[in-house]
């Protein structure tokens, strides 16, 4: 029986992924074997030793300790694309919402609650529209940072929406590529695209390379009377410097999915209460990825989705399987086979990849391994962890 630590609220779909004949599943154990979050912040020094795998269920990782996790061998998995739609749709809501007076249109209709004639009514709202006029996406120029998942849809929907796209991306994976329309106009700099654009979108990772990333040096080169949308993470602006735009009239608009408290009851700022992921399908999708991805590696050590380890996955062949972490240096696998054939075990079949500073190895074995002998293989200089699967 595994037992599966939950920190958010998981949707049930996910959750039905992992059976009761094989999972205990709960919001606290004392010893689990997995984790399963969203948006909580995982600390470090709160991953029990017994913790062999955590699922992110959505796309960003920011509030986990990955290279803490990498260093006890840790796979950190995450749903990739399975929230982008529902991302998506909301930063078309937020363009509608920064083109047109729909807010505080609204606002002034439903301040007028004090009147008890529709005739007069009406009157009025034809007299008080021009105040609520906007303006039409279409012939104007978005600039999407990012252009993976989430950036790559709604580059494709703007287009549909006739507006003119501008894409920055010095990451862009070669599947991201494939998904760009050749019309979206691929930026050299993100200056340049904070030159060109009327709308910028902003989808990329936290990383310490990104993190204030847009600030008062970035905002300077942008198009006056611009509109800023964070959907991405909080960190990625620096508040302050959109403060200022928005008071020179650098910025005319911001709209963002992570408020702070000097953002809010300003006119030209949107605030949302981090709901980009926020719907019923997209719970869904990211929970059965994320838990779909944790029942595999539990029950088989197979890596898929991972953001510190290497994909790797293998059939399953011979008696049983063991699925190694160690630190990705030379001589460290010629060991592990040194000591299995000194014990005259059988490999049936085996795999073995490398990320960065981690290498991570399935050995599908012809006999048992006792547990001396797993003891003499997670001693090993080098080895981080060892894990026998029947
Ligand atoms: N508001 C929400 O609820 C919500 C929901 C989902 C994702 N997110 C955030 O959006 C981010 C993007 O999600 P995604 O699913 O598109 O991820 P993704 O990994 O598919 O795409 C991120 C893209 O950013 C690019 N990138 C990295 N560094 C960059 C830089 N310096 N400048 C420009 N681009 C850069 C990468 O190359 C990649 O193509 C996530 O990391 C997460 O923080 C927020
Ligand atoms: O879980 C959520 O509601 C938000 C997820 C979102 O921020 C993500 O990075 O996928």
């Amino acid at each position: 029986m595994y037992k599966v630590l939950t920190l958010n609220q998981i949707s049930t779909k996910g959750l039905e992924r992992l059976p009761r004949e094989s999972y205990e599943i709960a919001s606290e154990f004392s010893s689990p074997d997995a984790i399963l979050l969203r948006s909580h912040k995982l600390q470090a020094e709160d991953i029990a030793k017994s913790v062999k795998a955590i699922g992110r269920a959505g796309a960003g990782t920011n509030n986990i300790p990955v290279g803490a996790c990498t260093e006890r061998g840790i796979p950190v998995f995450n749903s990739p694309g399975a929230n982008a739609n529902a991302v998506k749709e909301l930063v078309i809501a937020g363009l509608a919402l920064g083109s047109r007076g729909i807010l505080p249109g609204i606002a002034y209709v439903n301040s007028l609650g004090h009147m008890n004639d529709a005739g007069e009514m009406a009157k009025l709202l034809e007299k008080e529209k021009k105040r609520f006029k906007g303006n039409e996406l279409a012939g104007r120029t978005l600039g999407v940072v990012g252009l993976g998942a989430i950036g790559s849809m709604i580059a494709n929907a703007a287009l549909n929406l006739g507006m003119e796209v501008v894409g920055y991306d010095p990451a862009l994976s070669v599947d991201a590529a494939w998904r760009l329309p050749s019309s979206v106009k691929k930026m050299e700099n993100i200056n340049s695209l904070f030159a060109k654009a009327d709308y910028i979108t902003l989808h990329l990772p936290v990383l310490d390379s990104t993190r204030g990333m847009v600030n008062a040096d970035l905002l300077s080169a942008c198009k006056p009377g611009c509109c800023l949308l964070n959907f991405a993470r909080e960190e990625i602006v620096n508040v302050d410097a959109v403060i200022a735009a928005l008071d020179k009239g650098q910025l005319r608009q911001f709209i963002t999915d992570f408020p702070v408290p000097s953002l809010i009851g300003r006119e030209d700022v949107v605030l949302m209460p981090h709901i980009g992921a926020s719907t019923d399908e997209a719970e869904d999708n990211c929970a059965v990825m994320a838990a779909e991805q944790i029942d595999d590696f539990l029950k088989n050590g197979n890596i898929k989705n991972s953001v510190n380890f290497p994909n790797l996955q293998l059939e399953r062949s011979g008696h049983c399987r063991l699925a190694i972490a160690n630190h990705n240096v030379p001589k460290i696998l010629g060991s592990i086979l040194g000591i299995l054939a000194e014990a005259n075990i059988n490999i049936v079949d085996m795999l073995n990849k490398s990320r960065n500073e981690i290498a991570y190895n399935l050995i599908d074995l012809g006999g048992d391994v006792s547990s001396d002998l797993l003891a003499e293989l997670a001693a090993l200089e080098g080895v981080i962890n060892v894990r026998l699967i029947h």
